[in-house]
């Protein structure tokens, strides 16, 4: 056994883990059909659908044998071991057998947001879309707020995007991909990361740049804000690929024509749903304030989403990163 293993094996051993079953590889081959049925592939692994014994449907993702450390690995089991909730993935069982690594999630079948917010929706009514959105942007941020205060232990997911929410049958979403996440007791409220882990597009500044102040779970308050407005704007604020500078004009863009009391026509917003989407606008800027400490909550968050319009303000300034 390398040390490594030896590593992973005693924290899993030491770590109370509430639910996910053990499985060994032979295992894994039979639940896959011996990997037949690929879904995806990420950075840290590819994806596979799967059945177990009782027929439920599973998505295998088995990590690359590159992946030398098994901190990932550790850190997706140990964060998400600890979640029960509607609006996070649940893990059902692992496998860590010499060089081996695999993790069993439910199945969720309806794709990620990210293609959800790509697809041409011009054939879905306009009702049906916006209520949808907003039942998505609610049930993300119950997810976040349950990682964020919910559960044993406090957990930053630090990678919210896209990407990263699945949506099941029903269109309700699931966070997933905890590769990045962090456990911190319920009782400190900042951590540090090793590192520079997320996306460019949703990263929070304070995670690049040490002046602006503690990292905390407001990291994923910022990354949330980036979705909610991706989901109104209906395409990515940022694209490395094409326009640097999209996801600076998109939001200053919206401000403005906010502030100015303008309605949102080139956004396919109308009067009917509106109100809808200036509610996802106003969270969205909320949570992409520069300084943490100027963001809200999840659960503000949540009361802000579900709560009256006429009870949001503009941010005071436009201070955006
Ligand atoms: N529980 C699941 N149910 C259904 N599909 C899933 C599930 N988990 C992951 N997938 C799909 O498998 C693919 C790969 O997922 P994975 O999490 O490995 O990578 P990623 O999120 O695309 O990239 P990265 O891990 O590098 O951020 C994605 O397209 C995702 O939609």
């Amino acid at each position: 056994m390398s040390e490594d293993e030896r590593r992973v094996e005693a924290i899993l051993q030491n770590y109370e883990l509430k639910a996910p079953k053990r499985y060994k590889y032979s295992q894994i081959k039979k639940i896959t059909q011996r990997f037949n049925n690929e879904i995806g592939k990420g950075g840290f692994g590819t994806v596979f659908k799967g059945k177990l014994i009782d027929g439920q449907e599973v998505a295998v993702k088995v990590l690359h044998q590159s992946n030398g450390k098994g901190e990932d690995f550790v850190n997706e089991i140990l964060s998400i071991s600890k979640t029960s909730h509607i609006n996070v993935v649940m893990l059902l069982g692992f496998c860590f057998e010499g060089c081996y690594r695999a993790l069993i999630y439910e199945f969720v079948p309806n794709g990620t947001l990210a293609d959800f917010i790509d697809k041409d929706k011009s054939n879905m009514e306009a009702s049906i879309l916006w209520e949808r959105l907003h039942d998505i942007a609610v049930g993300i941020a119950r997810g976040l707020e349950y990682l964020h205060r919910g559960c044993s232990a406090q957990i930053v997911h630090f990678d919210i995007k896209p990407h990263n929410i699945l949506l099941d049958k029903k269109f309700r979403p699931k966070i997933a991909d905890f590769g990045l996440a962090k456990l911190c007791s319920t009782r400190k409220s900042t951590l540090s990361i090793q590192g520079k882990g997320g996306t460019p597009g949703y990263i929070a500044p304070e995670l690049w740049f040490d002046n602006f102040g503690p990292i905390s779970s407001k990291a994923d308050v910022y990354s949330y804000g980036k979705i909610a407005l991706e989901m109104v704007g209906g395409r990515k604020i940022f694209d490395s690929k094409t326009d640097s500078s999209s996801e600076y004009c998109f939001t200053y863009w919206v401000y403005n024509h906010l502030n100015q009391c303008g309605n949102l026509d080139a956004y396919g917003v109308t009067e009917e749903t509106e109100e809808v989407a200036k509610k996802m606008i106003l969270v969205g800027l909320w949570c992409i304030q520069k300084l943490p400490a100027e963001r809200p909550s999840m659960s503000e968050v949540v009361e802000m989403l579900k709560g009256r319009i006429e009870d949001l303000r503009m941010p005071p300034n436009p201070k955006w990163f």
